[in-house]
């Protein structure tokens, strides 16, 4: 033993490494001194050391030393890795296996059923594969390439293909992306922040991986949403790549299957709950406001046991929103009024409307109080409006007597039907809805059956189908233009193509929340609000639909074409930012300043402050290395 730490120690002050190091290299080998390692009762093995001056980053990015998931929690602690990396180490055994699978498989290992019954295809995969390689290799390119051809890529970053790689993620993992906070992190957050390698966070979306799209508990896995979230922020909405934070919060998964699989990367254990939840969720919300106290912050795939109670914690204190409550309320109320406008009724029809809403969790509950805020107002009382919505769930139609109601679903709880639990198709025969809005994440339930009685009651069917992935919407486009004789005004959370009835297009649209998110968030950063309000919310989603150029509506879309993905977040970055003004939350005094020269002025102020993927300088920091250009320029080259 002594001889293995006088070879250590010799080694290390070779390579210049003070006092304090080789203190800190005996405590590894679990001695306090020399006499300490003098008196070991055992031999313990000869091992080697490898010194790097490198920390964090620096060290996942070095293939020399980088070990990814295989650093020991120690490491991770002596090398600033702690939450750079997901929580659950693997053994070099673990990972040789992983990386023999993909040697003699390539990604083909993947159950290609599995893949085509999600709605997604094996070029949707190679295509997210090559988009990865490359985002690793060089980001600018990376998202050159996504605000370039967005209508093509956003499928494949992001819904459906991202439900595909969550659930794969374990399998297809090659390095860490964003940060990872876990149950067994308690009191250190605060201190981990500080491994994330930049002092500017403009936003960061987290999730604790409970409710992926319709793919319900996938644990660490769901980091992949996060990271798809944030792609859309820099290409749809001009946040700069170096300054979105993407996290995960793992408290366990109660998703067995993943906990069985040997390559899952996160706490094997069943979720946390109740007060030992929120105490984890409390830490991190406090770590990265404490670093990072001006970034908005976006919750994002939580379930329905703590989405809404998390909102309501933290909303009135920092800018926090929830995307699934909040970004999809409002994307479904500006669909909403591209659909009025597509059937030729202003705006105020929304108000005459009868809904039928299937599925009663974050995202359902979410859309239901801001389509009813909005028809009062339109003019209607809380209650008229409330009085316009039936919302089912799994157990059927919810009324007044169904027992433990949730605090935001009782308003739309039907106190005037003695049926409990009656069936959704029931309610459609009984209600005549104008409208369906699919948000339960249990694939086809808007049935043929369903889609012939909207096309009975209605010229002109709104049907919504909200839920992701494809393999979880509630009605493909083709079945609702088929049912419903090809007059149906479509939109679905997944994208889906134009479809043929006769000799007649039907347009599909696609009612999605990325239409939402990146632009309010802009917003709320620019405006230096310190909350993200109803209002500010309605007026992102108002503004959606005079986005719609007039032959776009005349095909029957009722969101504006995503290939102006940034002029929209623009303008809606714009609503939130005149609604903040008007709410007393602009803080932001050159905002203010130009707002008060008018709105081109505020336009052109958000425009300046929007990402553009395009290679830029590089200098050195170093003052003492001569850059060549600056010496060039001195001697008048
Ligand atoms: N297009 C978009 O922009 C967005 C789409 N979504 C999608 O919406 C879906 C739901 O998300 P979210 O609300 O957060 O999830 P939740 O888990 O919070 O809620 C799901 C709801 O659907 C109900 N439900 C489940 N199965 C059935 C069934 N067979 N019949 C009727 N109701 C059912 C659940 O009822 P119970 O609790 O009784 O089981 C619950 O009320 C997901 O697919 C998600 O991807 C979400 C956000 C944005
Ligand atoms: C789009 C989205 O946020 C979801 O499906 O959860
Ligand atoms: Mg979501």
């Amino acid at each position: 033993m002594t001889g293995v730490i006088q070879r250590g120690t010799a080694l290390l002050s070779r390579q210049g490494l003070s006092e304090p190091a080789i203190g800190s290299f005996l405590r590894v080998l679990g001695c306090r001194s020399y006499a300490d390692a003098a008196s070991f009762p055992y031999e313990p093995k000869e091992f080697e050391i490898s010194v790097t001056r490198n920390r964090g980053v620096d060290i996942l990015h070095d293939p020399v030393y980088n070990k990814g998931t295989a650093h020991p929690l120690i490491e991770r602690e002596r090398l600033g890795l702690r939450g750079l990396l997901p929580p659950g180490a693997l053994t070099m055994a673990q990972q040789k296996a992983r990386a023999m699978h993909r040697y003699w498989h390539g990604e083909d290992y993947i159950d290609p059923s599995q893949i085509e019954s999600g709605g997604v295809t094996h070029e949707h995969t190679r295509k997210w594969l090559c988009l990865q390689e490359l985002q690793d290799r060089n980001e600018t390119l990376f998202y050159r390439l996504l605000v370039e051809n967005f209508v093509e890529m956003a499928p494949i970053i992001y819904t459906p293909t991202v439900g595909w790689a969550c659930a794969n993620h374990h399998k297809l993992y090659r390095r860490p992306r964003g940060m990872y906070f876990s149950a067994n992190d308690r009191r250190e957050m605060a201190s981990m922040v500080w491994n994330w390698p930049h002092d500017q966070v403009d936003a960061i979306v987290v999730t604790d991986g409970s409710r992926i799209l319709g793919l319900g508990d996938l644990g660490t896995n769901g980091l992949g949403i996060p990271v798809g979230k944030l792609d859309l922020y820099v290409a749809a909405g001009g946040f700069h790549p170096g300054r979105v934070l993407p996290c995960v919060i793992d408290v366990g998964t109660n998703n067995e299957l993943l906990r069985n699989e040997p390559w899952y990367m996160g706490l094997k254990q069943p979720r946390l709950r109740g007060d030992a939840y929120y105490e984890v969720i409390d830490e991190f919300v406090t770590a990265v406001m404490g670093r990072w106290p001006k970034a908005v912050l976006q919750f994002e795939d939580f379930n329905i046991e703590h989405a809404a109670p998390l909102l309501q914690r933290y909303r009135h204190h920092h800018c926090v929103f929830n995307d699934d409550v909040q970004g999809t309320a409002a994307t479904a109320v500006g669909g909403l009024y591209g659909a009025m406008a597509v059937a030729g009724k202003p705006a105020s029809a929304l108000a005459d409307q009868r809904f039928v809403v299937l599925g009663a969790g974050s995202a359902g509950m979410g859309v239901v109080s801001m389509i009813a805020l909005s028809m009062v107002k339109h003019g209607l009382s809380p209650e008229e409006a409330s009085s316009r919505f039936h919302v089912v769930d799994h157990k059927g139609l919810i009324t007044a007597q169904r027992d433990g109601l949730e605090d935001h679903v009782r308003p739309f709880a039907r106190k005037d039907e003695s049926i409990e639990a009656e069936a959704f198709i029931d309610v459609v025969r009984r209600v005549k809805p104008t409208a369906l809005i699919g948000l339960a994440g249990a694939g086809r339930l808007f049935t043929p059956d369903v889609l012939k009685l909207m096309a009975q009651y209605n010229e002109r069917p709104i049907i919504m189908p909200m839920s992701n992935p494809t393999s979880r919407m509630e009605c493909t486009h083709e079945e609702a233009q088929l049912h419903c004789e090809g007059r149906a005004i479509f939109a679905s959370g997944s994208p889906q193509e134009d479809v043929q009835f006769g000799d007649k297009t039907c347009a599909a649209s696609q009612a999605n929340n990325m239409y939402i998110f990146p632009g309010l968030a802009m917003g709320a950063l620019l405006a230096r609000s310190n909350a993200v309000t109803d209002g500010m919310l309605m007026a992102a989603a108002e503004t959606l639909a005079t986005m719609i150029p007039a032959k776009e509506l005349s095909e029957g879309r009722v969101y504006p074409s995503m290939h102006q993905i940034r002029d929209i977040s623009l303008s809606v970055a714009l609503a939130t930012m005149k609604a903040a003004a008007d709410e007393g939350l602009l803080h932001n005094s050159n905002a203010v300043k130009e707002l008060a020269r008018g709105d081109a002025y505020l336009r052109r102020y958000i425009h300046k402050h929007m990402y553009v993927p395009q290679y830029t300088t590089l200098m050195p920091l170093d003052p003492h290395q001569p850059d060549p250009t600056a010496a060039a320029l001195r001697n008048g080259a």
